[in-house]
């Protein structure tokens, strides 16, 4: 699904930030990405959209070089990927149902209704369709943000420390509807620091741990 060959990158007058990175996330897979603050999860998760391009070595997707792709082959690469942030903004004059249809609005696809209540009811929304963001608790922000990263039925899911935000509860409960998207066949990458909770996720999944150091991006062991 995604294939680096000794992947190199570095911020525009910055140092090499990763290097010699070479790894498949293979379809249907679960990963981990860690490492500390500022070891370049984000900045990983970006290549692996397109977003930035490597200073070095190559990387796949979907079977295709992207240093090969157009502007549009990348922008219909991404179509395939859905993204969590930590922080996800909403329209917040929208009702919670429109805002987790934005992505069908805004790419002028048609919006299937059932499918809609049935991925909200999916993430326990459905009392709150109708809300405005503005009065969401913060757990229910982000399972309306995985959603709507998902309305498109993308292959592959990335998330950005979508839990940095939520207790102990929360960040389980979103969790486990990323484990039930990996089981539905979705290939997905979390990139989070929090080590206690890859701990407590770890016995529903069979999760592979990435972590970043020092610029490389190795497997980590069994003893997490
Ligand atoms: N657009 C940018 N231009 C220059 N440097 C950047 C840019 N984005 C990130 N960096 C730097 O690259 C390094 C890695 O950042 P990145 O956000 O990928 O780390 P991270 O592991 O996701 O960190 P965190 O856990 O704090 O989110 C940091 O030193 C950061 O300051």
């Amino acid at each position: 699904m995604i294939e680096m060959q000794d992947v190199g990158f570095g911020y525009r007058g910055g140092d090499q930030l990763l290097s010699h990175v070479s790894l498949v996330l293979q379809p249907g897979s679960f990963h981990f990405l860690t490492g500390p603050s500022g070891a370049g999860k984000t900045t990983f998760l970006r290549l692996c959209t397109g977003e930035l391009t490597p200073s070095g070595g190559r990387i796949g997707a979907f079977g295709r070089d992207m240093a090969e792709l157009s502007r549009d082959g990348i922008a219909l690469l991404r179509r395939r990927i859905g993204v969590l942030h930590q922080d996800t903004q909403f329209l917040d004059h929208l009702p919670l149902v429109e805002n987790v249809a934005l992505p069908l609005t805004v790419s002028d696809r048609p919006i299937d209704m059932p499918a809609l209540r049935g991925l909200l009811a999916w993430v326990g929304l459905t009392a709150h369709a109708r809300a405005l963001p503005p009065s969401l608790s913060g757990g229910e922000r982000q399972r309306a943000a995985l959603a709507r990263a998902v309305i498109l039925s993308p292959d592959l899911v990335l998330a950005d420390e979508p839990t940095g935000n939520l207790d102990e509860e929360m960040s389980m409960r979103l969790l486990e509807l990323l484990v039930e998207l990996n089981r539905s066949g979705k290939t997905v990458l979390v990139a989070t620091h929090d080590l206690n909770l890859i701990r407590a996720i770890k016995p529903q999944v069979q999760a592979r741990v990435l972590r970043i150091s020092g610029g490389r991006v190795q497997l980590a062991g069994a003893d997490l």
